[in-house]
């Protein structure tokens, strides 16, 4: 696993020869067809590889990696004239590294499998004439046409025709979403069948596809902290077990056991498939539309005890409507209040405002422009219609503005937006958003693997909070929040102790999805600002992805263990037991040390085709 970095098909290639060589110059020197002295050409050959990314370890991290350890064992089997020793050892060495890059670069391809489809060139329509376009070029306001059996080369919306759409390489969800004019289509997505005319707003790097790609490539470069734990472990460790070693040889002066020992006692090897475990469950995350942006999420997620939930476009669907409308200064007639407050809330683009917008556009109600209009972060807005000071929003904000004329109690389980008209209540819209699919079963299956707590943060009033939380099954809930009340619950949680995962939309949750140790953030592919401040997004705008994206992290954390436990029980234990024995020689020792490394290999690919619902 000391070449973590990728190999070139070339290189790939390369490497592959130099197996070959060095295992065709131990079958001739074992047929005496050779001399010890051309085997020896053979060996260095071989040698070289380790020794180079040894030394490069060496220098760049200062530590002393497994490669060392090997290029010791074998020379000193040369030293010792055990030349057969000192080549087959090599041999099972050079295979083993090979296992591990290719385990690897196939954990990658899957990756790149699902992000190389961008055609080069594409069909772009420039005043009624077709003309064949470079992707490169492609700029915004291009019209670009598609036919059945091509991917979206850019973000952008349908302006003519219509077709199946395949999302898969985006959302995992190889569903088909029939589109046609004025729907939204993103690069990388698939056309099933139809014809389409697309108006790009969003090309090159700046698409979701593209943007996506980036984050990959920067989470594979970020290690797990336990990477960082068995590195740091290996540094102390690695010249410690030299001594050790050292002091085996002066006691007992048996150079076979000491070429065995340092086989299988390199403290690097603590840390081996841990590598192809983030890649692996990266790229198999990304096929569920869950993107880890970095193998710390993936790990930190598995230890995740408390999870917190935003209410309003997390847990419900984040699309309010307005149910009815109850006069309470009858001065005022419903068409009077919608439009006032259609009028107030014209210039938001809280999802509240816009259903007070629609509202009033149901019933065809038109409304004057506003003036002085200003927002109050989870309270409400207030401005000048008409020469009257208009407020809409929650209790709290009525309270804050002294506003008369209040109701007694206003018992709902629908969210009351009260507006006022110069400081008088005037009306009550009640609003209510549907609960998302799946949003109860989550819970339950959040229970089920014991988490802890389940709380949901709202900003809205408490009896709609109680509500909503009862009706998914969610015990605890903090209602009438600010967008900084969220952030300060957070480090509440974080200092009682707890690990804190914090679901949300990202639209006004960033600061406390930045705040959790992990962030979560729910449909990206509608709202990009979603990829921001989340170490996790879910594409798919689904709360599924919830519970996949921990299974994944726990079955990766898993294996990893896995490997440890092989790496340890195998190696260092059982492995120099047997050296310190004297039933394995130097040669089993390498053979043990492949055995570890293929079994680690393969359990850790195995996670590109694990089940995750
Ligand atoms: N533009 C607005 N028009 C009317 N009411 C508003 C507006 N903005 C906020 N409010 C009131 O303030 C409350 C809190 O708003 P905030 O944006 O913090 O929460 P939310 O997104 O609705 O809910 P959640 O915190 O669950 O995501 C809303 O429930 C609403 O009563
Ligand atoms: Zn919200």
């Amino acid at each position: 696993m000391s070449k973590s970095t990728e190999l070139l098909p070339m290189e790939f290639l390369w490497e592959f020869i130099r197996i070959i060589i060095v295992a065709l110059f131990g079958v001739v020197y074992y047929e005496h067809i050779i001399s010890p002295e051309i085997l020896l050409w053979g060996v260095a050959f071989g040698l070289y590889a380790l020794i180079k990314t040894g030394i490069k370890g060496l220098v760049r991290k200062r530590k002393i990696g497994t490669p060392l350890f090997f290029t010791v064992a074998v020379v000193l089997s040369l030293v010792c004239k055990e030349y057969l020793v000192g080549i087959v050892a090599l041999l099972f060495i050079l295979i083993a590294e090979y296992i591990s890059i290719i385990s690897v670069t196939f954990a990658r391809s899957s990756i790149e499998k699902l992000q190389d489809t961008l055609p080069s060139a594409v069909v772009v329509k420039h005043k009624g004439q077709k003309r064949k376009v470079s992707i490169i070029d492609l700029r915004a306001g291009d019209i670009v046409l598609l036919k059945t059996g091509e991917t979206v080369p850019v973000d952008g919306e349908i302006v003519g025709g219509g077709g199946a759409i395949n999302e898969a390489a985006i959302t995992g969800d190889s569903a088909c979403k029939i589109k046609t004019s004025g729907a939204k289509v993103y690069a990388g997505t698939f056309m099933n069948a139809g014809s389409l005319d697309i108006e790009a707003t969003k090309v090159g790097s700046d698409t979701i596809f593209s943007r996506v790609h980036a984050l990959v490539s920067d989470a594979e470069s970020k290690q797990l902290p336990i990477k960082n734990l068995t590195d740091r472990i290996a540094v102390w460790l690695g010249p410690a077990i030299l001594i050790c070693v050292g002091v085996v040889y002066v006691m007992t002066r048996d150079i076979q056991l000491v070429i065995s020992l340092l086989i299988l006692g390199s403290p690097a090897q603590l840390g081996l498939g841990i590598g192809v475990v983030k890649i692996a469950a990266i790229s198999r995350a990304l096929r569920e539309g869950i993107l880890f942006k970095g193998g710390n999420f993936l790990e930190e997620l598995a230890r995740v005890d408390t999870f917190v939930f935003d209410k309003a476009g997390t847990l419900t669907v984040g699309k309010p409507r307005v149910s009815r409308l109850q006069i309470v200064d009858s001065k005022f007639s419903e068409e009077q209040l919608i439009r006032l407050a259609a009028a107030a809330d014209s210039g938001c683009d809280h999802p509240i405002a816009k259903a007070i917008l629609s509202y009033a556009g149901e019933r065809a109600i038109a409304y004057p422009p506003a003036s002085d209009f200003y927002v109050v972060k989870g309270r409400g807005v207030a401005a000048r219609v008409d020469e009257q000071a208009v407020l809409i929003g929650n209790r709290s904000f009525m309270n804050d503005k002294s506003v008369s004329g209040f109701l007694a109690t206003v018992n709902s389980t629908e969210t009351a937006i009260f507006i006022a008209i110069n400081y008088k209540l005037a009306g009550i819209f009640y609003v209510s958003d549907a609960i998302r699919d799946g949003a109860s079963e989550l819970i339950k299956l959040l229970n089920d693997i014991g988490i802890e707590r389940v709380i949901m943060l709202t900003g809205d009033n408490p009896e709609t909070a109680r509500f909503v939380s009862r009706q998914i099954g969610i015990s605890e809930h903090r209602a009438n929040l600010l967008p900084g009340d969220k952030v300060s619950i957070i480090h509440e949680l974080q200092e009682s102790g707890a690990i804190v995962a914090m679901v949300g939309d990202s639209l006004h949750d960033a600061a406390a999805l930045k705040n959790a140790n992990v962030g979560i953030s729910i449909g990206a592919i509608e709202m990009q600002a979603a990829m921001e401040g989340a170490g996790v997004v879910l594409m798919k705008d689904k709360l599924q992805g919830v519970f996949k994206a921990i299974t994944i992290s726990k079955r990766s954390i898993n294996t990893i263990y896995q490997n440890m436990i092989v790496c340890v029980a195998l190696l260092h234990i059982v492995g120099i037991l047997l050296v310190l024995m004297k039933i394995v020689g130097p040669m089993e020792a390498a053979a043990v040390h492949l055995l570890a490394v293929a079994l680690v290999c393969l359990n850790s690919i195995k996670l590109l085709r694990m089940k995750v619902s």
